[in-house]
């Protein structure tokens, strides 16, 4: 390696794909403030992918002033390269919600619907629904439950964020392995599967904490600023 590349190697930042409830924001939800300077300074690919319907990601980009690589709905929806695709059955999901009102579960969003209203490939569920019935009526429409913390995921079984990860790492040319992930829940064990190095939050569940390379003392955001410092170069 000429010097000049050794240099390069050495203070390049890692590709990044993050995670955003529970990594990017605080104990309370709210994205943290610090999230702003830190992505804009990253000198190299930032993905994030969540478990949020599609607009959230979107947005948070805009406003970050990045590019729009977006993984949402734990892998339903992929941007890359001014590109979406979409994987899993909506109206199997919702048919699978509608049961499940039905037979006396409660969705558990009250008033206007944010969470779903725009969701394309799957339905999501309050955690204070009865879950012992929503894991049943999932079964019988060949669907799966994901936990993440912060909701019920009524999802297609295969879609994972880890594959929305390979899609994006092609179209930027990369491959999934150049990833630096963060993360804290079980919807990010595909990702940390398939990136190179995977760092656990302090808050992460057991699945997340069990798939990292790395689970760090820091919790929520400062879990995560503390990765990015000892990554990045700036
Ligand atoms: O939408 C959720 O339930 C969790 O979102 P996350 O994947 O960004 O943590
Ligand atoms: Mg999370």
């Amino acid at each position: 390696m000429s010097r000049q590349a050794l240099v390069l190697s050495m203070t390049s930042e890692p590709p990044l794909v993050l995670d955003i409830d529970g990594t990017l924001t605080d104990d309370a939800g709210r994205l943290d403030s610090r999230t702003f300077p830190y992505l804009q300074a990253w000198n190299a690919p930032v993905v994030l992918a969540t478990g949020k319907a599609f607009p959230y990601p979107v947005t948070l980009c805009h406003y970050l002033g990045i590019e729009l690589t977006v993984i949402a709905e734990n892998g339903g929806v992929v941007l890359a390269d001014g590109q979406v695709s979409y994987q899993g059955d909506r109206e199997r999901a919702q048919a699978a919600a509608d049961a499940f009102v039905e037979r006396g579960g409660d969705l558990g969003w009250d008033g206007f619907d944010d969470v779903n209203e725009w969701r394309r490939t799957e339905v999501a569920v309050d955690l204070s629904a009865d879950e012992d019935l929503l894991r049943t009526v999932a079964a019988e429409f060949d669907l799966e439950v994901v936990d993440t913390g912060y909701a019920y995921h009524l999802k297609t079984p295969g879609v994972e964020k880890g594959d929305g990860l390979g899609v994006v790492a092609s179209s930027l040319g990369r491959s999934p392995s150049e990833f630096v992930a963060i993360g804290d829940s079980e919807n990010d064990v595909s990702t940390f599967r398939a990136a190179g190095t995977a760092y656990a939050v302090a808050n992460a569940d057991a699945a997340a904490r069990d798939a990292a390379d790395v689970v760090v003392d820091g919790s929520y955001f400062d879990g995560t600023a503390s990765v990015l410092g000892s990554l990045g170069s700036t």
